[in-house]
């Protein structure tokens, strides 16, 4: 499986009838603190714009709702992991994403059989308050040694600076919120994003990008 190499993650469905339409192919929604009818809702409202538009939707954390909403990815962290019905979320066709910080997190985040593995925090994060100090982008290169095959996403503090040595550390996709959410033209952030990316986007990569 492949992933776009830019990796959108958003808090409400307002942001992915803004910023999907722009050419995002791959998206996050990362909702915390909203009651299940709510959820409901939003992940409705998101799966049909992301269906629109031919983007990935992946749902963080409520994986029940995914399910039910007929939604075929979620992304898990470890203590989600652990709450979680993984036989559920695979009778039910769901791909899954699961959230890495260190070796004991990657080896059991293997063990579950993602469909992809992220490493984060790799720069410091505004977002959430992390126990993890900072990765450094050199650590995605070991995390490709252990992942093999498996998409490796690379998250926290992301911008569109740091896309060039995310990628050419082994990275496979750049998730990334406040460089475009906190941003003062989202718009104009996205499309730079698309951009910078595009060089990872084709289907053949030559060898060592
Ligand atoms: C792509 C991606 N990577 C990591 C996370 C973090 O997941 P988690 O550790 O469960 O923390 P919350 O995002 O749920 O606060 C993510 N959401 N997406
Ligand atoms: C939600 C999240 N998870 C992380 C992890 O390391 O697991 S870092 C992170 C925040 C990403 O936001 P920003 O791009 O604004 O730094
Ligand atoms: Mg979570």
């Amino acid at each position: 499986m492949k992933l776009d190499p830019f990796y959108l993650i958003v808090d409400s469905t307002e942001w992915i009838a803004r910023l999907v339409p722009l050419g995002v192919k791959l998206v996050q929604l990362r909702i915390k603190d909203k009651e299940t009818a709510e959820l409901r809702t939003e992940i409705r409202t998101a799966k049909a714009i992301c269906a629109k538009h031919g983007c990935q939707l992946i749902v963080n954390d409520y994986w029940q709702l995914a399910i039910e909403q007929g939604c075929d990815f979620v992304h898990l962290g470890q203590e989600d992991l652990e709450a979680a019905d993984l036989g559920a979320i695979r009778a039910a066709g769901l791909k899954l994403g699961l959230s890495t910080h260190d070796d004991a997190e990657l080896e059991t985040a293997l063990a579950a059989k993602p469909d992809y593995i992220a490493l984060g925090p790799i720069y410091p994060t505004i977002l959430k308050q992390m126990k993890w100090s900072p990765q450094g982008p050199e650590r995605l290169r070991l995390w490709k040694s252990r992942v093999g095959d498996l998409p490796l996403v690379a998250i926290g503090g992301l911008n569109v600076d740091r896309i060039e040595g995310v990628f050419s550390q082994g990275a496979d996709s750049a998730a990334v919120v406040t460089d475009i959410t906190l941003n003062p033209d989202p718009e104009t952030r996205t499309r730079q994003w698309l951009a910078a990316t595009a060089p990872w986007r084709s289907v053949e990569m030559p060898l060592g990008r």
